[in-house]
């Protein structure tokens, strides 16, 4: 085994709850903080989490916590894994306890919703530059459960910096997870931003009963539209032909296990938003994202028309057969990326 790393996992939400167990039955030692003391409580006594990983024992040596300088000070590595619209308020809070040479590993997916951010920018806004430069994201087509059930999964680390993206990847590689480096953070993390909303689109499609010509279509165009606006933003287009961009975008777009297709899903059949969401402990990111996106794809004139329609669908009541109606009526163009 590579060397053993003190690590502090920041969210027990379904996908930091599973890496934190991931990394500990590697071998690493790792505390997992969750914002929910009973969840704390639940996951010590019990050794699974109820509420957002049901069905998975947790490996004997994770420890818990919801003291976050108890899961930040002293920790070699620190994932952050929250909902992208909470993670500037919890960097805030935890930036006083982290030591000056850890490694920030983010695995959040999203844009920020006042600020049009995404979510490196707001670590390179809030940290001091020597931590800033230890900062990488971790993305790409992992569903937490899958992950959680050992099932091989391929996902992407990018860095600035080359070696803090190799040890990132020498610290979460195991026989059933592997992590390729990337040096595209834009690229990696806005495929990851920006497919969850497409999957909402594809949701809705397959809610109103269209099939797999339609979904083809939009994960295509979806792609298109996702390339465009990180290009806009300095990524690289070959990000995109990768595990966070199409390969994320395809399994989220398909996977039965998606929360932003199966948003999708209930909208097409005439459920409300508010009401679908009412429903959910979990997170959808691209319900925000699709209004963070939809502004920024205004504010750089970039192109995005799925993005928009979805936007209209969620915030502006518009009808989805109307939406995909106007869609499939745009003026006619070129096959372009
Ligand atoms: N679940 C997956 O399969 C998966 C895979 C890859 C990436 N992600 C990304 O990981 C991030 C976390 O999602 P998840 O699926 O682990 O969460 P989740 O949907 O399973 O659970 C919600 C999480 O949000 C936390 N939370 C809610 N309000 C909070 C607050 N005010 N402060 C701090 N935390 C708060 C909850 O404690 C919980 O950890 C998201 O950006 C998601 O897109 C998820
Ligand atoms: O369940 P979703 O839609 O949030 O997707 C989870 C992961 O991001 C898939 O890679």
């Amino acid at each position: 085994m590579e060397m053993q790393e003190n690590i502090g996992v920041i969210g027990a939400g379904s996908w930091g709850t599973t890496l934190a167990d991931l990394l500990a039955k590697k071998g690493h030692n790792v505390t997992l903080w969750a914002y929910e003391p009973e969840l704390v409580e639940e996951m010590t006594q019990t050794r699974s989490n109820s509420l957002f990983l049901p069905g998975i024992s947790l490996s004997p040596e994770l420890k818990f916590t919801n003291v976050l300088q108890e899961a930040v000070a002293g920790k070699t590595v620190l994932l952050f894994v929250v909902p992208s619209q909470v993670t500037r308020s919890v960097i805030k809070s935890a930036l006083p306890f982290i030591s000056g040479s850890a490694l920030i590993v983010s695995a959040s997916k999203g844009i920020e919703l006042d600020t049009l951010k995404t979510v490196s920018q707001i670590y390179e806004e809030i940290l001091p530059q020597e931590l800033s430069a230890n900062f990488s994201a971790l993305s790409g087509p992992s569903f937490a459960r899958e992950v959680a059930q050992e099932m091989p999964t391929a996902v992407a680390v990018a860095s600035g910096r080359q070696d803090v993206a190799k040890h990132v990847q020498h610290t979460f590689t195991t026989r059933f997870f592997r992590v390729y480096t990337n040096d595209d953070v834009t690229g990696v993390e806005l495929g990851g931003a920006i497919k969850n909303v497409i999957a909402i689109a594809a949701g809705i499609s397959d809610g109103l009963g269209f099939g797999h010509n339609t979904r083809a279509a939009l994960i295509t165009r979806g792609l298109a539209e996702m390339t465009r606006l990180g290009r806009a933003m300095g990524a690289q287009t070959a990000t995109f032909a990768g595990l966070a961009g199409i390969g994320d975008l395809v399994l989220t777009c398909t996977g039965d296990l998606s929360r932003n297709r199966s948003v999708g899903i209930k909208l097409g059949e005439g459920r409300r938003l508010a009401e679908i969401l009412g429903e959910m402990r979990m997170v959808a990111e691209g319900v925000k994202t699709t209004e963070s996106a939809y502004n920024l794809a205004s504010r750089l004139k970039v192109e995005m028309p799925i993005t928009e329609k979805v936007y209209q669908v969620l915030y502006k009541d518009k009808p989805a057969r109307e939406a995909v109606l106007e869609l499939m009526t745009r003026d006619l163009k070129a096959e372009d990326f």
